[in-house]
Order: structure tokens, then sequence, then C-alpha cells
């Protein structure tokens, strides 16, 4: 990397300026801006349909936004290598492409390739790295499973494990608690926190959310979409409120409080 594309070491991981996305005639957002540091988690909430795929995909880089700007380590998109910016930020998608016939393992070394050498072979370097990512996902003992022959939980967890060992420094993640259950969603929640609070490099996590009481629990920043092209962001605690959250959801819901946690139950 040159210096015109070496992220500035103090710049906040992402930075959206006045971001503004439309598809077709509809306004999915109007104006916002949200800035994420290294050891936060900025969750992304709203009705379906209201825009949080269209949006984490526009924080990656995968489309421009209809105005305003992004930018990646103090840089906006267009002044990054793709190979640098595949080292920098990673994205869980939330329809995992059909696999192919595979083992666990080497579809989680799939993560490894942007960190490859010019002739593209893996080392044991990505090997260990890649067992402990499967680790991590609570899959040890998998690796030489037939990724075709796993549940759908068992697959979203691969997904993980391949995003883990690329280990970018920024992790964006559209619903990565499909098809976990009750112990897996924590579990999933718990270890990208402590990535994001702990790892020395300094990484932080934006993920796309259906569950306000998970939301509530583990998310430091919250940009909430209300589907009509309003947007609130801000500090957790000043978006994930029963009057703002009722208005986009369209339901009642009721803000209660147990055992010092907060959490919202519809009426
Ligand atoms: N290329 C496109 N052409 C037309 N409409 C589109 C296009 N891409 C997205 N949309 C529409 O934009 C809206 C936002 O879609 P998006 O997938 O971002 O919503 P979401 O908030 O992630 O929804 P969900 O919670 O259902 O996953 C949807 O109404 C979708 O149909």
């Amino acid at each position: 990397m040159n210096a015109l594309h070496r992220p500035a070491a103090d710049a906040p991981l992402l930075e959206a300026e006045r971001l503004a996305l439309q598809v077709g005639e509809r306004w999915l957002c109007c104006e916002f801006s949200l800035r994420l540091a290294a050891g936060e988690c900025l969750v992304l909430l709203g009705p379906n349909g209201a825009g949080k795929t269209t949006l984490l995909h526009t924080l990656a880089g995968l489309r421009p936004p209809t105005a305003g700007a992004v930018r990646l380590g103090g840089r906006p998109y267009a002044a990054w290598p793709t190979l640098e910016a595949a080292r920098f930020r990673g994205l869980l998608v939330q329809q995992q492409p059909d696999h192919f016939a595979a083992s666990v393992l080497e579809t989680v070394l799939i993560g490894r390739h942007p960190h490859l050498g010019r002739w593209g072979w893996e080392g044991a370097d990505d090997v260990a790295i890649a067992r402990r990512a499967l680790a991590d996902a609570g899959l040890a003992g998998f690796e030489g499973r037939d990724v075709l022959t796993l549940s759908g939980g068992e697959r979203q967890r691969v997904a993980i494990a391949a995003l883990l060992a690329q280990a970018p420094r920024l992790f964006l993640l559209d619903e990565p608690l499909n098809h976990l259950d009750l112990h897996h969603q924590i579990a999933t929640l718990e270890l990208f926190r402590r990535i994001a609070r702990t790892d020395p490099a300094g990484r932080g996590v934006v993920m796309v959310m259906h569950d306000l009481n998970l939301a509530a629990r583990f998310a430091d920043q919250v940009i909430l979409l209300d589907g009509r092209g309003g947007v609130t962001a801000g500090e957790r605690d000043q978006v994930l409120r029963a009057e703002l959250l009722s208005e986009a959801f369209g339901h009642p819901l009721r803000r209660c409080e147990l055992d010092g946690r907060v959490i919202f139950v519809p009426d």
C-alpha cells in the first residue's frame, strides 16, 4: 500500500457524511452522518424493505451513495485498491451463495484470499487461522465435513468463520443471526463484541439485526430506518426509545427493565 492509500492511523474505521440513498423514485434514507471508531458496534434496524441491506452495501463500497460520502479508514473507496479494501473490511452477506461440494476447511480458507501471496497458495499459518476461526464459530471438528451436508445454522457459522479468517478491521454483517439458535446468537454477538473491544488491531462491527433486545444489549450506536426515508442515528439509548421504535415498526412497543437490562415488549 503506498502512502496515498494508507489509512490514517487515527482515522475512524468508517465514516458516512450527509449520506442519502434512493432506489428508483423512493428515498430509503434522508441525509445522516455516522462515525465508527475501533472498539464500537453499530446496529442497523428498521422494518422489512426499509433499506438496511442497501445501506450496508453502500457502507461496504459495493454501491455509490445517492448523495454524501463514505470513507473507510479516512479515505473514500475510490482511493482503495480492491485487495487492500478486502483486508480492511469484510462483508457477511444475507443470502449465502449456493455452496458447491467442498470441505468446511476449504470453504473457510476462501476468507484468506486477500492475504495470500502472488501465487495464491495457502500456508500453514492460513490453515491455523482458519482452524481457529472454526473453533471461534463453535465448529471445531467440522473441518473435514462437506459443506453440502451441513444444517442451515452450521452453514451460517461456516460463513462467519470464513469472515473471521479474513480478519478485516471492519466487520459488516447482514443479519449474522440468521438460522442461529438462541445459544449461538448470543455466542456470535459476544464473539464480535470481544473482537471489537479487545483486539489490539482495533476492529469494529456494523450489523443488520431484527432483534431489538439483542440490539439493546450489544449496540454502542444504532441507526434506525423508518421505511419512509426517515433516519435516527446516534448513541444506543438516544435511538432505542419506545416511541421511535413503535413509529418505525408500525407496532406499539413498551420499554421495560429486567435485572438492569432494557427490553422492548410488543403490545
Ligand atoms: N435494484 C433495485 N430496484 C428496485 N428496488 C430495489 C432495488 N434494490 C432494493 N430495492 C428495494 O429497496 C428497498 C430496500 O431493500 P433492502 O434489501 O435494503 O431492505 P432491508 O431493510 O434490508 O429489508 P429486509 O429487512 O426485508 O431484509 C426494498 O423495498 C427493495 O425492494
